[in-house]
Order: C-alpha cells, then structure tokens, then sequence
C-alpha cells in the first residue's frame, strides 16, 4: 500500500511550474491583516506560509514547484523570509509568481531574533525533519527519471515498510537475490565495428508472436499492493508498449477479466501452478478453456520450482515487527505450502492438452532443460524466482551460460525449443546478454517499482530499456535480435566468484525483535 501522501496527486502534476503560475488566480486587493502568531502556525510543507516585505503569502502549492527546491523557502515556513527572498531574486518575482497567494499585511513581525542557541538547534533540527518528509512528499517527475533503479530508489520512499519488504526480499540470506546481478556484472561485450546497422530493428518474435521489443513484462502476486488496478495497469501498459506482459495465476483479477480488458494484439502470456492434485487434473480443461476463449493468450508458463514456499525471513520480520497494524493485503500473499508436488510424468498428459506451448517456468540445470526439449515441450524460462525460493540457486545467466552451450552441442534450435531467463535484470545491457546466449528475459522488480508511478511508469521503464538496448545495439555493431550470437560476449570471468566482504549482506541483516 502506498503512503497516504500519494494522494497529494503529485505525480504528473508536478514538473508543470509555469502552469501553475498561470491557476493562480487570486488578486491583491483581497488581503488582511495577519498576526505573527498566526503566520507561526502556517510552517509544515503541507501549509506553508511566508512574510516577504510585510505580505504574508500562502506558498504551500508554490513550494513544490519551486525551482530553487522546497527545503530553501521550508527553511523560512511561518516566519519572515524577505532577506532570504532578496538575497537571492528580483523583487519583480513577488507580483510575476505570488499575486494570487497572497493572504494578507503582517505589521508585528519581531524586529530582532532572540533565539538562544539550543533554540538553534531544535530549529535545525525540525528543518532536517520537514525536509526529510518533503523528499517523500515530492518525487521526482516522470522526467527525472534517468533508469530503472531510479525507480526502485522512488518506490523505497514511497511504499509502506510491509509491501516494500514484500516486493523487495528474497528468501533466506538473499545469496541468489544478490547474484543474479552481480553475475550479470560478470560477463562483458565484445563489440564489432564497422557492420551495416542501416536496417536497424529491436522488433522480435516470440514464440511466433511479433512484439516491439526483446523482452517481457514477468508475473506477480500482489501488483495491486503498489497500485490498486496491479495487473491491469501492467497490462495496459505492456499494450501501450506493444510487449508482452505474464499475467499471474494468483492475481488479484482473474485472467478472463484481464482478457477482456486488454487490446486487441495484446500478447500475453499466461502463469500458471498447480497447488494441489485437483489442480493438476483440472489443468487440461483449464488450458483448452484458454485456447478456445483467450486468443491473446499466446502461452501458458507452468512453475517447477514450487515443491515449497521460499521463506523469505526479512519480510516475515517486518510483518512480526508491524504485528497489530492489520495488513489484510498482504496476509494470504505467500501462499500455502502445496498439497501436490507435479512430476515429469504428470506433465505427459498436460502438455498434450493444449496447442499452446506450455514453458517449465523455474528449471535452473542443463539435464531438466535438455529433458524437457527432448519430451517436446516448447520452451523452458530459467529462473530463480528473482532469488524468492532457493537461497544459494545459481544465478539465472550463469545457469542460461551453461544450458546455452548444452543446447548448441546438442544442435537444438531456437524454433524448437525457446528458452527464457529472468532474475536481477534492469539495463538494456542485461537484455542484450540473455538475448546473446539465445534467450528472450523477462523483467521482475523493475516492472513494479515503476508501477508507483501508476501506467506511466511502467511505459517510461519499458522505453528506457527500449532506448539503451537500442543504443547499445548500435555500439555493439548489431543491425538487429536475430544476429545477436555469443561472439558478442567475454564470458571469461562470469563463474569466477572472489570472495568480497559483503557489506551489501550486513546492510541487508534485519536484527531480531526483543532480543537484547
Ligand atoms: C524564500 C527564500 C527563497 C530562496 C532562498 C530561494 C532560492 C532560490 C534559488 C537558489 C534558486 C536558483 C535555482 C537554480 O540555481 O537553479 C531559485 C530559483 C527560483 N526561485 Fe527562489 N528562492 C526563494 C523564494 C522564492 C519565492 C518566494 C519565489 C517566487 C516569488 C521564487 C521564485 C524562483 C524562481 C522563479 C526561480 C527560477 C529562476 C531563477 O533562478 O531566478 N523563489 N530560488
Ligand atoms: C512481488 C513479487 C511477486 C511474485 N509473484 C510471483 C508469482 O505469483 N508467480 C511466479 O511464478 N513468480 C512470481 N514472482 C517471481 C517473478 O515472476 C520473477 O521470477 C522475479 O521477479 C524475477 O526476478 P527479478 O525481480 O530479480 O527480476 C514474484 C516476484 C515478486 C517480486
């Protein structure tokens, strides 16, 4: 759930300064008189009050757009702010920006400031404190937004503690959490030089589908945490950006309601588990319902790696810690341990249900990924579940490294068998890693932290990543997807892990409650 300030309807608005000059309607003849003790009262960022010459002006909307940022004139919130006005503008700027704000004359502002130096002090003090809560208060536009970790370091302000922690963890010590992207850190480019880049194109098929960009948006639980619509602003999103979006088998909507909100060409992709043996038996009637019903449903990604739930320690923690503070949203999210745990043999019968391929989403060795092309499945997504489920699993692209090479020995095309990888990715680069190795990745946590700014967001991290895979594309020296190969890549030092002190491990510990 997002903090109540959300509501101060601050996204989108904001970065529009000079329309806010132009709303400003009130005029100079509607003034009183103001005491001292009243202008006092008017000094938090969500009523703010200043004195500038003897006028006292209501700068509470003025304040977030200020381009000298809010904490320079919060410093001046219910007092006199006519030196630290001047000393910085044109007096003109009082009639141009704040005609309409004013509320009225002051005439007994204290002449002298008697203020003892602990009084200081406390002032200081409450000044950190208002700015503080102005940096939550107003996040960065749309427009200041520079990469997918902006957004992460947005949404840590922003949510609460629970679903922040929900979001954000992975099970146990976070080993494979971390991995993901330091192995993605591990493998570098090889560029070529001087290649004919004229007909350049990000456009890529899909399991036959044409979508506007190599990668796709993954599934989650409890996307209408972050905004109320979750998957459906995901969707729309994804539709917006002509990619594919996973919806998932415990979404807060059920998929046919998501089918029919979609666009026609959306593609999407189902997620799906089986929690018990009911499931497992209901499985093909369920698959040939969508098939029938649900064109754009293009696929169906089956979870492998379910036979427990990862214990995520650190959010069961905070949720002890916030024990008394009912999050009904949250409980029932993680899900019970299931009831039926699939086998190979199970998979017969089902995948022969349906024309749809069905991907083994959660296969992490070569031997599974070898078996499952041979069985004729159509592909397999390797993942971790973004390190939720096994602490200590390899890191998703190192696991990709080595199936890629098992499928090139064993001559197995992407047109038979597609693979997929998701886990730790965020650049462009990332992208064009996994797609190196002959995989299509799709995006996790990214996705969601970019929901905090509702669909927008979800569209402005979908075209970052478009533009830095298409610049890096064209640094690399290729025109286009398709002739992405691994002789793009040094892989020389991706399984190298040297021991580093793990500071990002100590940062992560969250102490036990009530232990002295
Ligand atoms: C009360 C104390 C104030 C302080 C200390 C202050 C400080 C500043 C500073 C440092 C900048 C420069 C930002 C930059 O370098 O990009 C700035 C910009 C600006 N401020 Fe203020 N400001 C104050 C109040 C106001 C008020 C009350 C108004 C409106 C009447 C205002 C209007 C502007 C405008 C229009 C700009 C952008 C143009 C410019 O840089 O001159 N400021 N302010
Ligand atoms: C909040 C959250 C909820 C998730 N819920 C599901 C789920 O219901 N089913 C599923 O298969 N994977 C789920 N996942 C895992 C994602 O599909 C994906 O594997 C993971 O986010 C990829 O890792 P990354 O976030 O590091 O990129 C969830 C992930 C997160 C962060």
């Amino acid at each position: 759930m997002i903090r109540e300030f959300r509501s101060v309807g601050f996204f989108g608005a904001a970065s529009v300064f000079w329309s806010w000059k132009l709303r400003q309607t009130l005029s100079s003849d509607q003034k009183r008189v103001v005491s001292f003790e009243e202008l006092q009262t008017h000094n938090k960022p969500d009523d703010c009050w200043i004195a500038i010459n003897q006028k006292v002006y209501d700068v509470t909307e003025f304040i977030k757009t200020h381009p000298g940022g809010v904490a320079r004139i919060l410093r001046y919130a219910g007092n006199d702010a006519t030196k630290g006005f001047h000393s910085m503008h044109h007096p003109q700027y009082l009639e141009t920006f704040l005609d309409g704000s004013l509320v009225g004359e002051i005439n007994d502002l204290p002449t002298k400031k008697k203020k003892t130096s602990t009084r200081k002090k406390q002032k200081l003090i409450e000044i950190e404190e208002q700015e503080e809560q102005v940096v939550k208060l107003i996040p960065p536009t749309l427009s200041q937004i520079f990469s997918l970790s902006d957004f992460e370091v947005v949404a840590k302000n922003v949510l609460s503690p629970a679903t922040l922690v929900y979001v954000s963890s992975g099970a146990d010590d976070e080993f494979t959490l971390r991995e993901n992207r330091y192995a993605l850190g591990r493998i570098f480019f090889r560029p070529r030089c001087l290649t004919d880049i004229s007909n350049f194109s990000i456009e890529t098929d899909i399991l036959g589908v044409r979508t506007a960009a190599p990668f796709f948006i993954s599934s989650f639980t409890g996307s209408n945490l972050i905004q109320p619509e979750g998957e459906k602003i995901l969707a729309r999103a994804a539709a917006e950006e002509k990619i594919a979006y996973m919806a998932p088998k415990r979404g807060s909507v059920s998929l046919e309601q998501l089918h029919a909100e979609t666009a026609h060409g959306q593609v999407l992709f189902y997620q799906h588990e089986f929690e018990s043996a009911e499931e497992l038996r209901e499985a093909p009637k369920l698959f040939k319902h969508i098939e029938a019903t649900m064109p754009q449903v293009k696929a169906i990604f089956v979870n492998v790696d379910t036979a427990a739930r990862g214990h995520r320690e650190k959010e069961y923690k905070v949720r002890e810690m916030e024990a008394g503070k009912t999050n009904a949203n949250l409980a029932g999210l993680l899900g019970s341990e299931p009831e039926y745990v699939a086998t190979w043999q199970d998979f017969e019968t089902i995948r022969k249900s349906t024309n749809l391929p069905i991907i083994l989403k959660g296969l992490q060795r070569k031997e599974d990924i070898l078996k499952a092309a041979e069985l004729g499945f159509r592909g397999a997504l390797i993942s971790n579940s973004g390190g939720r489920q096994l602490d200590f699993s390899k890191p998703a692209i190192e696991t990709l490294a080595e199936v890629h090479e098992a499928l090139k020995e064993k001559k197995i095309e992407r047109n038979q068998f597609q693979l997929f990888v998701e886990g730790g990715f965020s650049r462009g680069s990332d992208v064009i890693k996994a797609l190196c190795l002959g995989a299509i990745p799709a995006i996790g946590r990214p996705m969601l932290y970019s929901e905090v700014y509702g669909q927008k967001g979800v569209e402005k991290a979908s075209q970052l990543l478009k533009e830095e895979i298409t610049r890096d594309m064209k640094l690399l020296g290729a025109g286009n997807v398709s002739c992405l190969d691994d002789s793009y890549l040094d892989l020389s030092s991706l399984t190298v892990k040297l021991w580093v002190p793990d500071f990002q491990y100590e940062r992560n510990y969250t102490p036990m409650v009530n232990v002295i």
